[in-house]
């Protein structure tokens, strides 16, 4: 897989980092919306939060699709916003990369001349934005459906045709609004490394809103979370799902996290030398997290026979009703070289096992269970 970087942009080291790449500050009356954020250039922000949270409107302020009723939005030093000074650049001068959940491709013109539009309305000309618009479909993989129509591509073939002309523009920043969420997972998790590719690896200025903890891990540098039309909680992807201070992040780490080193297992080793057997792909000695849920935890108080491949020793140091409130107790367990692991158990097994702080029992995971991927 290539993706070659859009003309002029740096790596992630290449950039000044004393001014943000992006500053937006803005209030929508009407929404009840009133956010500021700033992005640094190279860096990837996720926007999380609930429905109607806000995170499409901030979106929209930066890309020119809403206009704020207060504040500024400045983009690589140049002002696109300033509601005092009466500045409003409309969206096509802006020159940012959109993607949202529907490329909303043009249906009548070819998939190629989609990505040429970009380059074509920017003053390229015919041949050249042709040319560049061949170049990004190759890039992301779907060259051979350059004279196709809209309609006769699945979703995964029209989100890359989407990524390819948002990038045909040569964009200052890349605008994501839950890019994945229309596909079906196995679809998402192909075009997940692609994201990661393009955003991080290059180190494009992003904005990236979505729901999956999985786009999180692999694309994020830092998370902000939007409740209610307010930035609540911001802070680096790791600070914030460790110890998460908003219900919304709180909900997101709900799961088990570990984070380490991929080897063969395919596994993740922890930097204490802990060891989760699970299922991926992600090359040896990368960075990678395994992720498996309380639910896929089973106790016991004797190490289990059978098949499971994690099975670890482990001391109890918490108990709560579970988050759901369907009844099942929510565990968490020091195990030696992991970390701490969420469980659910019945109340039942819960009184059985005579779980209590302090009780040393046995946690099994399948292998099955646990997901590894790369990691930010
Ligand atoms: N075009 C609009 N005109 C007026 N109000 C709007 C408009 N679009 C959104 N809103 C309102 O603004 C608030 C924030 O909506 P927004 O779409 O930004 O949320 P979101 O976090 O992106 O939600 P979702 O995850 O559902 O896309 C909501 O109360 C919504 O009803």
């Amino acid at each position: 897989m290539s993706v070659e970087p859009a003309a002029g942009r740096g790596a992630r080291t290449g950039r000044a980092a004393s001014a943000p790449d992006v500053l937006a500050d803005v209030t929508f009356d009407e929404r009840d919306v009133q956010v500021r954020l700033d992005v640094a250039g190279g860096e990837v922000v996720a926007l999380l939060g609930r429905n109607g949270a806000g995170k499409s409107t901030l979106l929209q302020a930066i890309s020119g699709l809403s206009v704020p009723d207060e504040g500024r939005v400045v983009v690589g030093g140049q002002t696109f916003v300033d509601t005092a000074a009466g500045i409003f650049r409309p969206a096509h001068t802006r020159g940012l990369g959109v993607l949202t959940q529907d490329p909303l491709l043009f249906p009548h013109l070819s998939v190629a001349a989609n990505v040429a539009f970009g380059p074509r309305s920017r003053g390229r000309g015919r041949r050249a934005a042709h040319t560049s618009a061949l170049r990004w479909l190759d890039a992301l993989g779907v060259a051979d459906l350059a004279a196709r129509r809209p309609g006769q591509l699945s979703g995964g073939q029209a989100q890359r045709v989407g990524l390819a002309r948002a990038l045909a523009v040569e964009p200052a920043v890349l605008l994501l609004d839950e890019p994945l969420a229309a596909l079906d997972i196995a679809v998402a998790a192909q075009l997940r490394p692609l994201l990661r590719q393009i955003c991080r690896e290059q180190g494009r200025t992003t904005l990236i809103v979505t729901h999956d903890l999985l786009d999180v891990l692999a694309l994020a540098d830092r998370i902000a979370v939007i409740e209610g039309g307010r930035i609540v909680e911001v802070g680096t992807t790791t600070q914030v799902l460790a110890a998460p201070r908003s219900a919304f992040a709180a909900r997101l780490a709900g799961v088990n996290l570990v984070p380490g080193l991929a080897d063969a297992g395919p596994a993740v080793r922890t930097a204490d030398g802990g060891r989760v057997v699970g299922v991926g792909d992600v090359p040896d000695g990368q960075h990678a997290v395994a992720v498996f849920a309380p639910s896929a935890v089973s106790v016991f108080p004797e190490p289990p026979t059978g098949s499971p491949r994690n099975i670890w020793p482990a001391v109890v140091t918490e108990l709560a009703p579970a988050v759901a409130g369907d009844g099942a107790v929510h565990l968490r367990a020091r195990v030696e070289g992991v970390g701490l692991i969420a469980a659910d158990v019945t109340p039942a097994a819960a009184a059985e096992l005579r779980l209590e702080p302090g009780a040393a029992v046995y946690l099994a995971v399948k292998a099955q269970e646990v997901a590894i991927h790369a990691r930010t």
